[in-house]
This record gives C-alpha cells, sequence and structure tokens, in this order.
C-alpha cells in the first residue's frame, strides 16, 4: 500500500506529460485548445460524407450571370437564397477571377511566408495599424496556428481618429512581384464580392444595391494570406479556433490541402471540400443582422495536419466605421417578426474585436448577440 501511495505522489498528471512534451517539441502551450473543442480525428472525417447520412456545402455556378437569361440568373439567386439560410456558406465556380492570378498569389504568399521570423517582423502588424504580417493571433483567447499578412486596398486617409487606428499597407522590402500580385489579386476578388453581394441583396428581396452605401471608399474590407504550417501536434490546436466571421460576408479561396471545417446545423463539424476553381463564401454577422436571422453566420473552423502546409486566403468585406448596422426594416414586422438586434455601430463593434486578438480575455469578446432584443 505504502509503494502504492507513493507511486501515485510521484505519477506526473496528464496535464504535465503534456506540458513536457510540448516542451521538449518546441510548442508553445497557449496554441493548446482546450479538450472538448479538440478536432476530432480525421478518419471520420475523410468517408464520404453521404456515407455519414449528411449533406455538403452547395455549389453554386455563376456562368448565368454573364449571360442574358433572367432565369438562369434568378436561379443562382434563389440557390444563395437557399444556402444562406440551410448552411450560412456556399462555393461559387464560374465566378469571373482568374486562376492565373490565384496560382501567382499563392506563390508569392509562400515565398513570403519562407522568410526568416525576424524578416516578417519587420512589417508587423499592431494595435493601431491592423495590417502586415501577424503570427500570434488568437481566437477564442486560444492561439491559432497560422502565419497571415492582412492588407487593404488603399490607405484609410480620413479614418475617424477616435478609433485610434491607421490602415497602412506595409510591404516586404524588395518583393515587388509579391506586392504586384497582391494588389491585382484584391481588386479582382473585391469585383467579386460586390457580385455577391448583390446576389445577397437580391436573394432577401431588396435593391440589388441596397448594401453598397455601407462599403464606400472608407469601407474596412481586409485582404489576408493564411499559411497555416504543417503541425507535429495537429489534434491538439486549430489552424483557427471556432469562430464566425463579424462582417457582412467572407470571399475565401483554399488550396488542395483541405482543412476548414464548418458547423453544420446538427452539430456535426463537416470539412469543406477544397475546390481549386471556387470561392467559399459565408455570410458573416452583419448579414445575418441585416438578415434578422433569416440568415446565419455559422461557426467553423480550420484544423492542421502533420504532413503539408496549407494556403488559403479569405477577404473579409468590412463596412465603414460610420455605418450603423441593424434588421431591414421592410424585412421586419412590429408583430409577426419585430427586429431582433439594436441598432450598433460597426466601428465600434469591429475596434473591441481588434483589441481581442492581442489581449488574452478572461471573457468571451464581443458578440453580436450582445446587441440581441429579447422579444
Ligand atoms: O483558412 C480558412 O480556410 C478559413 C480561415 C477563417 O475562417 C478566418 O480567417 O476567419
Ligand atoms: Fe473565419
Amino acid at each position: 500500500m505504502g509503494i502504492e501511495n507513493l507511486k501515485e505522489e510521484t505519477a506526473p498528471t496528464v496535464a504535465e506529460d503534456l506540458a513536457r512534451s510540448l516542451q521538449e517539441l518546441g510548442i508553445d502551450p497557449s496554441f493548446v485548445v482546450s479538450p472538448e473543442h479538440r478536432p476530432s480525428g480525421q478518419s471520420q472525417l475523410e468517408s464520404p460524407i453521404e456515407e455519414r447520412g449528411g449533406s455538403n456545402i452547395p455549389i453554386i455556378d455563376l456562368a448565368a450571370l454573364g449571360g442574358s437569361s433572367q432565369a438562369g440568373k434568378d436561379k443562382i439567386v434563389e440557390e444563395i437564397r437557399s444556402a444562406s439560410q440551410e448552411w450560412g456558406f456556399f462555393q461559387v465556380i464560374n465566378h469571373g477571377v482568374s486562376l492565373e492570378l490565384l496560382s501567382d498569389v499563392e506563390k508569392e504568399a509562400r515565398d513570403f511566408f519562407a522568410l526568416p521570423l525576424e524578416e516578417k517582423r519587420k512589417i508587423r502588424r499592431s494595435s493601431v495599424n491592423p495590417v502586415g504580417y501577424y503570427e500570434s493571433e488568437l481566437t477564442k483567447n486560444t492561439r491559432d496556428w497560422k502565419e497571415v499578412f492582412d492588407y487593404v486596398v488603399k490607405r484609410k486617409d480620413d479614418f475617424p481618429s477616435e478609433f485610434n487606428l491607421f490602415f497602412e499597407n506595409q510591404w516586404p522590402e524588395g518583393r515587388e512581384k509579391f506586392r504586384d500580385s497582391c494588389e491585382k489579386w484584391i481588386k479582382a476578388v473585391d469585383e467579386l464580392s460586390f457580385k455577391v453581394l448583390e446576389l445577397l441583396a437580391l436573394s432577401l428581396g431588396v435593391d440589388p444595391r441596397y448594401f453598397f452605401e455601407f462599403f464606400g471608399r472608407d469601407n474596412t474590407s481586409i485582404m489576408r494570406l493564411n499559411f497555416y504550417a504543417k503541425c507535429p501536434v495537429p489534434d491538439l490546436v486549430l489552424g483557427v479556433s471556432r469562430h464566425k466571421d463579424q462582417g457582412a460576408l467572407t470571399v475565401l479561396v483554399q488550396d488542395e490541402v483541405g482543412g476548414l471545417e464548418v458547423r453544420r446545423k446538427d452539430g456535426e463539424w463537416i470539412r469543406v471540400t477544397p475546390r481549386k476553381d471556387a470561392f467559399v463564401i459565408n455570410v458573416g454577422d452583419l448579414m445575418q443582422v441585416w438578415s434578422n436571422d433569416l440568415y446565419h453566420s455559422v461557426e467553423h473552423r480550420v484544423v492542421v495536419n502533420e504532413n503539408r502546409d496549407r494556403f488559403s486566403s479569405p477577404y473579409f468585406m468590412f463596412p465603414s466605421y460610420k455605418s450603423d448596422i441593424a434588421p431591414i426594416e421592410s424585412l421586419t414586422d412590429p408583430i409577426k417578426n419585430p427586429p431582433k438586434y439594436a441598432k450598433f455601430n460597426w466601428g465600434e463593434f469591429d475596434k473591441n474585436r481588434k483589441d481581442s486578438n492581442f489581449k488574452r480575455l478572461g471573457v468571451e469578446n464581443l458578440q453580436i448577440y450582445h446587441y440581441a432584443i429579447n422579444n
């Protein structure tokens, strides 16, 4: 009995074991996701979705947008409405963005991320300039296993001073090709995102240009290049922890490696099948509010793997900081469908969220449900 007691006292706990292994691997423990949110093993996810009794994220062909058939266009709008309600996510093909541009930007991005850390850190994002390189982003107070490079279409010259922010692109020195590809890339994806914004407006039954006023020259949309290095402990960390995107919509490309997972209505995590010729689009928190909960901003996360690095590039469509956001009046009804959210200012919301990327908070950061009205 005495010997057993001794053993119990000296045997390391699971937590101590984990800490030791991480130290041996040189991994910062702040990457480790709490057990209930860890990825659930790969094998099940890789069996075809139909075999698991499920359906996958809809693929919508945009080819008819360029044609003259009204029926073709109406079909797209209907598919977008249905996907936004059922999934909050869809993929689009025949979107008109050049795949050559994508391969240029991917190659340049991979070369950039391969630079030594001290080089990349010369253009590091800060709490006052939210664009540039960054390697220690927190999602749900856990460090993401990724590196990012963020940039915007143009410098925001007349940015409201009370936010103590300025958006000034920081380009790595001597990499003209990188900068050139990035600039072409954001222009092309920005154009596509406006097309999708029009389709979303139509799908909600409002004027196709309804949302444009929020996305004038002083919009705060951000293009991101993501690099997820291969990881020796993919079961313990996430490339990005579960989260919802806070903007209007996100337009993303991913390479063939895969790892983006979306939480389906039944709670199951569904892997988005990578397609080089597709953009993955999801409606964000603002679309949820505008639609008065007809559409949902859905949780998603990124799983990493042991064997391959992964590249993705999301464009976050964010409005002007002056924008006030509230459910669209014509979609509400005082009796049958009262507004589910109080009006709030995008600038205050986003600034609060940006600050939480830098500070480790004991509580969840600001979410749209904090503006919900309990009818
Ligand atoms: O890399 C991805 O596939 C998704 C990234 C993402 O969800 C995000 O950055 O908000
Ligand atoms: Fe996201």
